[in-house]
């Protein structure tokens, strides 16, 4: 009911304004239909209860689900002894869930009046099942001390697929919530050790599913590393002697030709219209072929995929850059080829007061229009094993006779002039470039397909085992594809975003906007960067 407050004394403009604005009539209309909406009973009808509840059912309670359609979201198990059946978990955000009235650990006695003790799980399942919707009754036991959830929300990205529908050790695979690597879940129910339920994010409501616990997964992904034939480990493929030999020798043909084209392509690199930018991919790539006979840490140390397999899920938080913060690193990543190198030199040149290369550090000498610090550290072999022996670099390995690296200390100094920097990255660097310190953006260049590669690709030149910038074959661009396919398949769970690298142009605005969103959004960032260990 409005009262007409306008003749009141002391009534002041604004009550005189509010009066006005409630007056009209779509204000008025808005209200009378919030009114009769409000009145109405949406409740269900629910059956009316028993009437007599003989004296030694009184334990028992009468639940009364309304099924519309969608599952009941729960689980049951039988006792294999006695043929009882008790709900085995309530799946978070289901019917069960929601109505609050069914726990695990519940046993149920009646579904629709029909006695289940002795039944298959299946049989009583098929009884909930069949009615689709209305009203199901459940006649249960409450369980006496129900577990007490402590549970704190919890997200994690997972570092394995996994597939309810091919994992036969499943309680009940419907319930099961199949992932992929790289997928971040919310892990809403910790409380069985084995079995844990979680949703998949974006989340868009609804029920969670189960997934296997961390330790089951490992579990699994040992049981079923041992059931694989043995093969070699892609890190020690690289090892074996048949093709180290066949390498050596391609390599030692080639490296005369090959000189001159990196000495005039790091030329050419360094002094474009006075600006300089860092950086040695063609020459780094070489020397880590190299790289494996000389002090590379093993792969199991190293190895980021090996990790994964130790550690199936990884804690994540959502992570925003403060004011006062330095910048992430933004590392690129890519298969030869694909375009990484170009489109880091592109990116620094759109702005070089804001993006910048680390420098690297190498035991060659300096050329003539080479300044120390510029294009290079230029520091003696003995300063540079001991580089590496106090783990200083992110990656390094030896080029004709030199040793090049990056160390964590040049991307630091960029950092902390305030700038981002921008570096381009192996597999074998990827663990090394996700610290707390350095909190790497990864972005992995992806090459389009091999038809797409041939009409944008005209002008490109590869350089690879045998050749210095020559044009691009046809059987380049496939092999840069199936390359860029199988790098992409083992480390994709950590790549924080994939560019699809087909025009120029459109590629470096894209890489611009990924490493300026990188800085300025909040980003799931693994949970032990912002949480030191000890805390965890
Ligand atoms: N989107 C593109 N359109 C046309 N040409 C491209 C594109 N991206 C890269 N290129 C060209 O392809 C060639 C290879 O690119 P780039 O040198 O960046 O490869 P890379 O991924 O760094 O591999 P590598 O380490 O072997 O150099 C270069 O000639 C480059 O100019």
């Amino acid at each position: 009911m409005l009262i007409d407050i306008r003749s009141l004394s002391g009534c002041s403009d604004e009550a005189k304004e509010l009066y006005r604005l409630l007056r009209r009539p779509n204000v008025q209309a808005l209200f009378s239909a919030h009114d009769s909406v409000a009145l109405r009973d949406y409740e269900p009808v629910l059956p009316p209860m028993p009437q007599e509840i003989p004296p030694d059912e009184e334990a028992t309670r009468t639940v009364c689900l309304v099924k519309n359609k969608q599952p009941l979201g729960a689980t049951i198990k039988r006792n294999e002894i006695t043929g009882e059946i008790f709900v085995a978990r309530v799946i978070h955000g289901g019917l069960a869930e929601r109505s609050g009235l069914l726990h695990a650990g519940d046993r149920i006695l009646e579904v629709n009046g029909f006695v289940v003790d002795g039944m298959e799980p299946e049989q009583v399942i098929q009884t909930v099942q069949a009615r689709s919707h209305g009203t199901i009754m459940f006649k249960v036991v409450p369980i006496t001390e129900r577990p007490v959830h402590s549970q704190t929300m919890l997200y994690m990205r997972a570092m394995a697929d996994y597939s309810p529908q091919q994992d036969p050790s499943i309680p009940c695979a419907d319930a099961g919530m199949g992932f992929q690597r790289g997928d971040v879940l919310e892990v809403v129910d910790q409380t069985d050790a084995l079995w844990w339920q979680a949703k998949k994010l974006p989340s868009t409501g609804g029920c969670a599913g189960l997934v296997p616990s961390a330790n089951l997964l490992r579990r699994k992904q040992r049981e079923h590393w041992w059931s694989q034939p043995y093969q070699l480990h892609s890190c020690t493929q690289t090892l074996s002697t048949v093709e180290e030999e066949d390498m050596m020798s391609i390599d030692d043909k080639c490296v005369e030709a090959d000189e001159e084209a990196f000495d005039s392509e790091e030329g050419e690199f360094s002094s474009s219209g006075g600006l300089y930018i860092a950086g040695f991919r063609r020459s780094l790539r070489h020397c880590r072929r190299r790289s494996h006979s000389t002090t590379q840490p093993s792969c199991s140390t190293r190895c980021p995929a090996s990790t994964a397999l130790s550690s199936p899920y990884e804690e994540v938080v959502r992570y925003q850059r403060g004011a006062g913060e330095t910048h992430r690193l933004v590392a690129l990543i890519g298969a030869s080829g694909a375009g990484v190198n170009e489109l880091r030199r592109r990116l620094i040149a759109s702005d070089p007061d804001h993006f910048q290369g680390a420098t690297p550090h190498t035991t060659r000498a300096p050329r003539s229009h080479e300044e120390n610090g510029r294009e290079y550290n230029f520091i003696s072999r003995e300063v540079f094993d001991n580089m590496v022996y106090n783990n200083r670099f992110l990656e390094y390995g030896e080029f004709q006779g030199s040793l090049y690296g990056t160390s964590i200390q040049a991307v630091k100094d960029v950092l902390t002039a305030g700038k981002i920097c921008v570096i381009d990255i192996e597999p074998n660097a990827i663990q090394a470039v996700r610290t707390h310190e350095l909190k790497a953006y990864i972005v992995f260049i992806k090459p389009p397909s091999a038809e797409r590669l041939r009409e944008t690709r005209q002008e490109a030149v590869i350089t690879n085992d045998y050749h210095a910038n020559r044009p691009f074959k046809d059987q380049d661009l496939v092999d840069l594809e199936e390359a860029s396919r199988r790098l992409e398949s083992h480390y994709c769970q950590f790549f924080d975003r994939v560019m699809l690298n087909e025009e120029l142009g459109p590629s470096t605005a894209q890489l611009l906007g990924a490493a300026q969103q990188a800085q300025d959004l909040p980003q799931w960032v693994p949970a032990a960067w912002i949480r030191p260990p000890q805390e965890s």
